[in-house]
């Protein structure tokens, strides 16, 4: 049997090479390509290891037909396309726990980075200037620090900063009271977090919803003199709104380890009075290079070699026995529980996981595994099919299943709903021959549609033209629709409409169609 090859393209620690040699691949270590070095080598490898500097695009992807394995030696995937990845049949895996000690310690160093302007005090102390009377600090006791994502590092950070004698102050809107008791936290909305800190620090994963989160209008939400650190990602602060008030005096001071563009060789933050900033190092410390290494190099191993799968973000785990009759069933699972987890917002106490017909004769844990995994990627990075129902345990979600043996309107149907402030809401699917996934029913209303690549749902009353002034808006920016799915409640009453694109929905069309007249709701949804 030929070797499996392995490439490295980030710089990573020399346990991971070591390992995939010991493991039976073939490892090459090469670091800093354009992409276009990289699209002409990837089509010689079977995985591919990187960490935050390699974008894994769809070009990439295009390139690299013997590809089966990406792994992140670290947390972040958004450098990766993971919709074009599982298109082509390639997992991607992370390593979720190995860096987020060292990147909360990061947070925690910025936040008395700020406090004392420990950088601007050096350097003006190294150049002879002796600036005693210049660098009247803040101290940290008793002040509030307010936690923007309480999940692994944003639970670590709170821990350390109570130690510190903060106060903690938690928006997560999956956060619940218990768990927020269990941090020893308070659990509020983002406008008190923002009134009452002193100090915020950023802990979520860039998404949809997160991007822009301390956007100009949050900014000026805040508390005169708060300071803010980011360790997150570049894309949860809008960067010319904190210039402006770091300017004004609103914000007294940011420390930014991620910036939107990356490498940040220029900003117009660099120079500002009160920012600090350090090029993307939370998780540069030895010990979690070690971890996220080691831990990268035997998960990729263990798959190239064996075919097991460890933290996988977006493939099930299943034993070869049940895994040919299971596999259509976990993907259609996976795609509805995606579907509730980008419609729905907010605290969710229960989701319901219903099979009916030849899908009740079946297995029901890796199904109601793979709803899980994808309702709760759409919050987190770090959810795979291992952990997802412990997560949803833990974020205070009752998971029901409910089995219905006699089959409906269709031989085999999943049906995922959930429990929301508005009522009980659900999706369902069935699958086509036994084998392909297909949406039935979005809230009520029946539909029929493949849940894949990029999609965008619109809610708006039925009505002559709609449909016209849609693809007229979509046409006019370029957009092409792959194909189009109309369901309604009754003839004009609500009507949905599900488009699949051949390229992602940009932001500001998105506006455009929320602004068309009759709609209700407008949204970009992946897959
Ligand atoms: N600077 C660096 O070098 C590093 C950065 N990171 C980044 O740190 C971030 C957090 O990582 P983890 O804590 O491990 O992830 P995690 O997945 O454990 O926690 C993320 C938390 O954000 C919450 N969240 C999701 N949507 C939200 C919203 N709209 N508003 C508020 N909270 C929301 C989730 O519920 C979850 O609790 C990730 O973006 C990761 O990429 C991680 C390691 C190193
Ligand atoms: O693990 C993460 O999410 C990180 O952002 C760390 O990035 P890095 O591996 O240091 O390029």
């Amino acid at each position: 049997m030929t070797k499996p090859r392995v490439l490295i393209s980030d710089k990573m620690d020399p346990n991971a090479a070591k390992i995939f040699a010991e493991r039976g691949c073939d490892v090459d270590v090469i670091t800093g390509e354009t992409p276009e070095q990289l699209i002409a080598r990837i089509g010689d490898y079977d995985g591919l290891a990187i960490r935050s500097s390699t974008r894994v695009t769809k070009e990439i992807l295009d390139a690299a037909p013997n590809l089966k394995v990406i792994g992140r030696a670290g947390i972040g995937v958004d450098n990766v396309d993971i919709p074009a990845a599982s298109a082509q049949g390639v997992v991607v895996m992370n390593t979720p726990f190995g860096n987020s000690i060292t990147t909360a310690e990061h947070a925690i160093a910025m936040i008395f980075a700020l406090a004392r302007q420990i950088p601007e005090a050096n350097a003006q102390t190294q150049a002879g200037l002796w600036p005693k009377n210049g660098f009247m600090g803040v101290e940290v006791t008793g002040k509030t620090l307010g936690l923007i994502g309480a999940g692994n590092i944003g639970s670590i950070v709170a821990s350390r900063a109570l130690g510190l004698k903060m106060k903690v102050v938690a928006f997560d809107p999956f956060l619940t009271e218990e768990r927020a008791i269990e941090m020893g936290v308070e659990k509020a909305d983002l406008d008190t977090l923002l009134a009452k800190a002193d100090f915020i620090t950023l802990h979520t994963p860039l998404t949809d919803q997160t991007r822009n989160i301390l956007s100009r209008e949050n900014l000026a939400k805040t508390k005169k003199g708060v300071r803010i650190v980011n360790c997150a990602r570049g894309g949860l602060i809008d960067e010319a709104a904190l210039k402006d008030a770091l300017d004004s005096g609103q914000v007294a001071g940011a420390a930014l380890d991620v910036f939107q563009t990356e490498p940040a060789k220029e900003s117009p933050l660099f120079g500002t009075p009160n920012f600090i900033c350090t090029p993307h190092l939370g998780a540069s410390t030895t010990e979690a290079q070690v971890n996220v290494a080691l831990q990268v190099a035997e998960q990729m191993a263990d798959y190239l070699v064996n075919g097991g799968v460890t933290n996988a973000l977006n493939m099930p785990s299943l034993s070869a026995e049940e895994a040919p009759k299971l596999k259509p069933y976990m993907a259609l699972a996976e795609n509805l529980g995606s579907l509730m987890g980008q419609l729905t917002t907010g605290t969710i106490p229960r989701i319901s996981i219903h099979t009916e017909g030849a899908a009740a004769e079946l297995n029901a844990k890796p199904i109601v595994a793979a709803v899980l995994a994808g309702f709760l990627r759409t919050q987190s990075d770090t959810v795979n099919m291992v952990n997802a129902p412990f997560l949803a345990k833990e974020r205070g979600i009752e998971v029901r299943e409910v089995k219905t043996e006699k089959a409906g309107d269709y031989h085999t149907l999943v049906r995922v709903s959930v429990k929301t402030d508005a009522g009980e809401r659900s999706v369902a699917g069935t699958l086509f021959g036994n084998a392909s996934p297909r949406l039935v029913e979005i809230f009520g209303i029946g539909i029929e549609a493949d849940l894949d690549g990029h999609m965008m749902y619109i809610v708006n009353e039925d009505a002559p033209g709609f449909i016209g002034r849609i693809g007229t808006l979509l046409g006019e920016n370029g957009i092409n629709i792959g194909t189009f799915h109309l369901g309604r409640r009754e003839a004009g009453g609500e009507a949905i409409l599900l488009l699949s694109l051949d390229s992602a929905l940009p932001a500001d069309v998105l506006e455009k169609a929320k602004a068309l007249p009759g709609v209700k709701r407008a949204m970009r949804l992946a897959f």
